[in-house]
């Protein structure tokens, strides 16, 4: 984790001397602090291993990033380095702070036109660079645009990127849940198809409306209706009337990058074409322009700190502890939100039945500088799902039911109706479905009407198929944790890989009667002969291909186990103490794959079998 880039800091915290906090995430602290061999200030950003040792791969990615990167737009670490329990980035000191402090400090309305311009058009030499070298940055937001004190515009946190060359383990990053709810595209949130560069031109759209309104579209909404708005409602733009004072060029840009398919949103290449980037003017401009008169950036960060004490303080009376606790978790900003679904959907419920929450931060809104300080609440906030809980889908589904909702509910209401087979395997329905019916007293009516796949899960399903050996994600763990497992909903879903080994379909094909009939007409046989054969040839092929992708989920349950045991003794003891429901998951996942061995078995069962009747039947053939 240690790495010495061209300057030569030192990598000993004794050479450091900290001064006052100027942020803070959830798992880091970040310090104004003297390089003291150096004499020079820094930024360090302080991370505390012990409190984030679930989350060591997104550390290691933000090091690792950091250290490849080389861009005036990027913030690029200076060092890093363990001291104790912390791991140190050394950092140039961005003495502006973010865009989203100098909003919530100085501009609750958003910044103008030109400098927004010139900050959006620094952001996206960033992004094309960044995409170019085949990284997703995947936190764009203002909280993550930092500015120094001549005016460069850096973009930084590099915590959750990721890499679109990754293979294997890495590039289940792409699959999985991470970003920050208000500026995460669509395409994040549904977790189907993974994603690409072009989910990072949503949240370049969203900060560009983040830095005209001084607050990002439904910032004030908590992580579940957020979800719910951005897959239900219409992207958000910049409107006619409300934002009148932007030019129309302004407008086609955000227009352009606030598309819900991320293939016709532009490239940053692209964008920074732009006759939008026209407008944008030069490092001293900003300079001059939003920080002259800033109060240091410990201060304004102090003040931001009180405000949000002061905030939680007052609403402790009204929600408690917990949810004060989790608002306040949602204030400071979170890399690694555990996406709890039952307390998301409370939050959700509180908003649509009363408002609570949102009243409770409308009143802290007034108090001050008139601005829409809820937005506080919608910054930073990034999630992980890391868990996954049943979802009545009263509190989720819009009222219309619209279609686009259903795509919500793939993150898990479609997955706990996962079908009675894996469509890996639906190739074989032909041959077991009657038997299936017959053993269980099922019509297959019922068994369509109690097991329905969604097309949803369908896709999120082969998805997994496609990538038999991609490594473990979120969407796997709901994967495998909506098989049914007890020894009643689990026989009908199962069952029909035993049944198929008692009763195997070709019993009470045609080829009985053709024994029966050697002596008949040579015609009739052949003909009789060549459409068995040919069923024959059908079935073999089936079952050759069902095999391969029997061994497909069985690589694909396999480099599960080896992710787990790959795991380090820290993640593993974390992994220990870990939620019952996470243990129940992993109790099935190993089921499932004594499952899915237990098929194999069955199959290469039927095989043998396919085989002796091909022999039995060219036998036939050449006495015919
Ligand atoms: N080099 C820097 N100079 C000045 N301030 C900085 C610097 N780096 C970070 N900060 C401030 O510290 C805050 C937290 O930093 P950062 O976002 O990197 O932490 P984090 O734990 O990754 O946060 P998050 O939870 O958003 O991922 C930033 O929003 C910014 O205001």
């Amino acid at each position: 984790m240690e790495y010495l880039p061209t300057k030569s800091f030192p990598l000993s915290s004794e050479d450091y001397k900290l001064y006052e906090e100027v942020g803070e995430g959830v798992s880091a602290t970040v310090y104004r602090a003297l390089c003291i061999p150096r004499n020079e200030i820094v930024a360090i950003k302080v991370l505390d291993l012990e409190r984030c040792n679930n989350d060591l791969d997104n550390i290691r990615r933000e090091v690792h990033t950091m250290s490849l990167i080389n861009h005036p737009n990027l913030l690029r670490a200076h060092c890093s380095f363990i001291s104790g329990s912390s791991l140190w980035i050394v950092m140039p000191f961005m003495a502006g702070g973010s865009c989203f402090h100098i909003m919530k400090s100085v501009r609750p309305n958003g910044f103008e036109q030109p400098v927004i311009a010139t900050v959006l058009c620094e952001i996206l030499k960033a992004l094309a660079y960044l995409h170019a070298q085949g990284h997703i940055h995947r936190d764009v937001k203002a909280g993550n645009i930092l500015i120094d004190s001549k005016g460069a515009v850096k973009l930084g946190d590099f915590g959750v990127s990721a890499s679109m060359f990754d293979s294997g383990d890495r590039q289940r990053s792409r699959n999985t849940f991470v970003g920050t709810p208000c500026w995460m595209a669509p395409e994040v949130m549904q977790q189907l198809h993974g994603y690409d560069f072009k989910a990072d031109i949503w949240s370049f759209g969203i900060t560009a409306l983040e830095l005209a309104h001084g607050h990002a579209p439904f910032s004030k909404y908590p992580p579940m209706k957020v979800l719910m708005m951005t897959l239900q409602n219409a992207p958000p733009g910049l409107d006619h009337e409300r934002d009148k004072k932007f030019s129309k060029s302004f407008k086609e840009i955000v227009a352009a990058c606030l598309v819900k398919d991320p293939k016709k949103r532009p490239s940053s290449e692209k964008l920074l074409k732009h006759r939008f980037f026209k407008h944008s003017r030069s490092n001293e401009f900003l300079a001059r322009t939003i920080l002259d008169g800033l109060s240091p950036l410990g201060d304004r960060f102090r003040m931001l700190k009180e405000k949000e004490a002061e905030f939680l303080a007052q609403n402790k009376a009204i929600y408690g502890d917990k949810e004060v606790l989790s608002q306040k978790e949602y204030i400071r900003g979170i890399s690694e939100w555990n996406f709890d679904l039952e307390g998301l959907k409370k939050q959700a419920t509180h908003i649509q039945d009363c408002d609570g929450i949102s009243n409770g931060l409308q009143d802290l809104s007034s108090k001050e500088e008139g601005s829409d300080n809820l937005a506080v609440l919608g910054d930073r906030l990034s999630m992980q799902i890391t868990n996954s809980s049943n979802c009545e889908k009263s509190t989720l589904l819009p009222e219309d039911g619209s279609k686009e909702m259903n795509n919500v509910q793939i993150v898990e209401s479609s997955l706990a109706s996962y079908p009675v087979r894996p469509p890996e395997l639906q190739p074989l329905n032909s041959h077991f479905d009657s038997h299936l019916d017959n053993v269980n007293g099922h019509s297959s009516n019922q068994e369509g009407a109690n097991h329905s796949i969604s097309k949803d899960s369908m896709e999120v399903l082969s998805s997994i198929s496609d990538k038999g050996t991609r490594s473990f994600g979120s969407d796997d763990l709901k994967f495998f944790s909506s098989l049914p497992l007890d020894g009643n909903s689990g026989s009908s879903s199962f069952s029909w890989s035993v049944q198929s080994k008692n009763d195997v379909p070709l019993n009470s094909s045609p080829i009985g009667s053709n024994n029966s009939s050697v002596g008949g007409s040579i015609n009739s046989m052949t003909s009789s002969s060549v459409s068995i054969l040919s069923s024959l040839q059908r079935i073999l092929v089936q079952n050759t291909m069902q095999r391969e992708q029997t061994l497909r989920v069985i690589r694909y349950v396999d480099n599960l186990t080896e992710f787990m045991k790959a795991t380090s003794h820290n993640e593993y003891m974390q992994m220990l103490s870990a939620s019952v429901r996470e243990r129940e998951l992993q109790s099935q996942i190993i089921n499932m794959q004594l499952r899915i061995r237990q098929l194999v078995d069955d199959l290469q069962e039927q095989k043998n079998k396919n085989s002796e009747l091909e022999g039995q039947l060219n036998t036939l053939l050449n006495k015919v």
